[in-house]
């Protein structure tokens, strides 16, 4: 399949040319950058630095490449994935987007453009972390109502959203095992403040250095707390989920997939 790749020279972007590159089941046909870049016109294995050219060259207008490719993968950034999504729309492509931060109102023009184009949303695209989604609705069903929930996510100090798409992902499943809306329970912040909010989901982000990702969901009762963590000691287990999304998406109807439609997870 053919493979666009959005932000090429991004931490994301580079490592999925990098890994993408290196598939038998996939050629890389294109990047696209932003105007100005020194790298616009490069060979994108040059730009990224793998060593290799790959016969593909960095672009700073998707509209005038895209034709070339089956599956876009962006990880970017929202107003760039945004402009991404009515691109793929236009050209009828399919799009993974592991991109975060995005408002209710983008969330839904994503829910839309995906009734016409296969789409894979994912805030996390490693497959351990969508275990934990697991593990998190089977704890939340047992202990949720009798405990206090903490979420607690680090990153490094270069992340631009907070809290992290996969802190929200994780409060919607606990929150949907719980017959609640994550909206009517988060508490963001509680700096400043001793009190806590019986039945609510504590948010806590931490930034600091280069810290991959760590997210801990804590289950707090009276004499014993459960602790559930994951940590990435760097960002290849989501640029490797972000080909296999890729691989999943290619040729499927359109509509809005998820990492659980690629593993299977029910
Ligand atoms: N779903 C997942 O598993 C993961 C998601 N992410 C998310 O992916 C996104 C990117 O993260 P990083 O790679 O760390 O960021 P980064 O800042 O290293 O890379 C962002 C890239 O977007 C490109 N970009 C920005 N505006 C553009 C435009 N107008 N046209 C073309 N390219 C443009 C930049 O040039 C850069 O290459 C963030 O939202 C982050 O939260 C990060 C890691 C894993
Ligand atoms: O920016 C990152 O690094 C990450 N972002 C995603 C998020 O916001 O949850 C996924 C992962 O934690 C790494």
């Amino acid at each position: 399949m053919n493979i666009l790749i959005a932000g090429p020279r991004g931490k994301m972007g580079s490592l999925i040319t990098r890994i993408a590159s290196k598939r038998a089941d996939m050629k890389i046909v294109a990047g696209v950058a932003p105007k100005g870049r020194n790298y616009i016109g490069q060979d994108i294995g040059m730009a990224v630095g793998t060593g290799e050219r790959l016969n593909a060259f960095v672009s700073d207008d998707i509209n005038s490449i895209i034709d070339q490719c089956d599956v876009i993968i962006d990880y970017t950034t929202t107003e760039f994935s945004m402009e991404v999504m009515e691109a793929a729309l236009k050209a009828n492509k399919a799009v993974v987007c592991g991109t975060t931060g995005f408002s209710e109102e983008q969330f839904c023009r994503i829910e839309e453009v995906s009734k016409h184009i296969p789409v894979l949303y994912a805030a996390n695209t490693s497959r351990v972390v969508n275990l934990m989604y697991k593990l998190l609705e089977l704890a939340a069903k047992t202990i949720g109502n009798v405990s206090d929930i903490e979420i607690i996510e680090m990153h490094d100090k270069h992340k631009k959203d907070a809290p992290s798409g996969t802190s929200l992902e994780m409060g919607q499943v606990i929150a949907e095992a719980l017959d609640q809306e994550l909206k009517d329970i988060a508490v963001f912040g509680r700096e400043g403040r001793g009190d806590r909010v019986s039945g609510s989901i504590g948010y806590h982000s931490l930034r600091a250095g280069d810290i991959s990702s760590s997210h801990t969901v804590m289950f707090g009762l009276m004499g014993e707390r459960l602790e559930i963590t994951h940590h990435a000691y760097n960002w290849e287990c989501f640029a490797q989920g972000a080909c296999e999304a890729a691989a999943f998406l290619y040729c499927k109807e359109p509509g809005l997939y998820t990492v659980k439609d690629v593993l299977g997870i029910k």
